[in-house]
């Protein structure tokens, strides 16, 4: 029976959360979507509920999170996490602090953390300011983002106008003094400040304080870096290894990419030079995307009847030049266009004998699913900060291999080096 529950705002935040809980030696299933209490296997110590909610309007979020909560709470879940971006996507109507404040409502607990840090991929917290490497985040590329910009670094200030909530901040120099000083000034910030508290943290022995001090809270909320923190579930009878066990199958291996954010790009450059690859055209998508696709299985599948094992990418974005702003005449967007015909490759690679799957972009990897059928994954072996080879389970119980990348995470080499631990 599962201990722990997880709520992700998107589907490779999903992931990522899931790969941390599996580097503690939980066994860990990612459910899509808000599961049916019959389809969670028994043999987990975590269940992920992965869901789409964090661009969507306030009041579906709240609903989603909140059935989410009541199935997480039936399957006997003990402790939940709820999980949004390191980087804190969100506006200032949500959706992280309208989730927040119904989770603590039907939990009914005086109080969380709030804990974005994720030290691996650069994310930290420090004086209640959120850091993506050396830049503070309203100066990273996250200034940028087309949906959730992000221009300002004060998580208090970010989460103030979203939360019905005081926000409190507990600062470095308290967490540096241990689990106790730490658990001392969230009870009192919770007495008398509000629920909601910011706490620094800027590596992982800062995350383990925070676990140690919030153990017997029922909510912590957080990037998936807090899971980092947790009590390892490792024990000489339950190796890290066994949580880490899925099944492999053979087939053919392909990369989809509709992501353009830098680390992509960079990933894309690299594999260009080490894979066979097909750029989809705009043009050719928007006159006849079905087209497009046919000509894209056609050439996977020579190229997969020279080298059966050789992966095949299919992306959409070289440089910033190919991004195509959304249209003031009504068209449909480019990046509508992508998904689909990526959604579309994934399903006919898939009756092709595809059996393993990198996936580039979070709104990408919800739609390759979708097409995919796949409705839950069991979490294997960690390929890099916050991505997994999974065993991707479909509606019709075939079973897939896939790695769901955020875009910004990956070293370099990730589309063709991933394929080594997944042997
Ligand atoms: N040339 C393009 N012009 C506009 N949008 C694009 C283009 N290529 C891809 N996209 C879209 O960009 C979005 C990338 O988002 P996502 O998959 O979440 O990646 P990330 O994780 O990097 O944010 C997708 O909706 C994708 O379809
Ligand atoms: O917490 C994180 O940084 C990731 O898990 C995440 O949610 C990233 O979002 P996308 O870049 O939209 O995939």
């Amino acid at each position: 029976m599962p201990v722990l529950g997880g709520i992700a705002d998107d589907f490779t935040g999903a992931t990522d959360l899931a790969t941390n809980l599996v580097a503690r030696g939980l066994r860990t299933v990612v459910t899509l979507g808000v599961p049916a209490r019959e389809d969670v296997p028994a043999d987990v110590d975590a269940v992920v509920i992965a869901v789409k909610t964090r661009t969507a309007e306030v009041a579906e979020a709240v609903t989603t999170a909140r059935a989410a909560l009541r199935t997480l709470l039936d399957l006997g879940c003990e402790r939940i996490y709820d999980k949004y971006c390191s980087t804190f996507d969100s506006t200032a109507q949500g959706n992280i602090g309208p989730v927040m404040d119904a989770l603590l409502a039907d939990l009914d607990t005086p109080g969380t953390v709030v804990v974005p840090a994720f030290p691996a991929t650069g994310r930290t917290v420090y004086q209640g300011r959120l850091f993506v490497g050396s830049d503070l985040l309203d100066e990273s590329s996250m200034r940028h983002h087309p949906l959730t910009p992000m221009t300002e670094s004060r998580v208090r200030l970010l989460l103030e106008p979203q939360t019905r909530h005081a926000v409190g901040e507990v600062f470095h120099q308290t967490v540096r003094r241990g689990p106790d000083a730490l658990r001392a000034a969230l009870d009192a910030e919770f007495a008398d400040g509000g629920p909601l508290v910011v706490v620094d943290a800027i590596d992982d022995a800062d995350l383990r304080v925070i676990a140690e001090a919030t153990r017997d809270l029922p909510l912590i909320t957080g990037g998936s870096g807090l899971a980092l923190g947790l009590g390892t579930a490792t024990s000489a009878d339950a190796p890290v290894e066994r949580a880490e066990l899925i099944p492999v199958v053979g087939g053919h291996r392909a990369v989809l990419a509709g992501s353009a954010s830098a680390a992509t790009r960079a990933q894309v450059a690299h594999a260009r030079n080490r894979l066979p690859w097909w750029k989809l055209d705009l043009e050719a998508l928007r006159t006849d995307l079905d087209a497009e696709v046919a000509a894209v299985v056609e050439w996977a599948r020579a190229r997969w009847a020279e080298d059966a094992a050789r992966p095949v990418l299919v992306y959409a974005v070289d440089s910033l030049a190919d991004v195509e702003p959304p249209r003031a005449d009504g068209g449909e967007a480019a990046s509508v266009l992508v998904e689909r015909a990526l959604g579309r490759c994934a399903a006919r690679f898939a009756e092709h004998g595809m059996g393993g799957l990198v996936v580039a972009g979070g709104e990408t990897s919800g739609t390759v699913l979708t097409a995919l059928e796949v409705t839950r994954l069991r979490l294997g072996a960690s390929l890099s900060p916050g991505v997994s080879w999974a065993a991707g389970t479909t509606r019709a119980g075939a079973v897939v291999n896939l790695a769901l990348k955020s875009g910004n995470f990956g070293d370099e080499d990730i589309f063709t080096s991933s394929w080594e631990r997944l042997a």
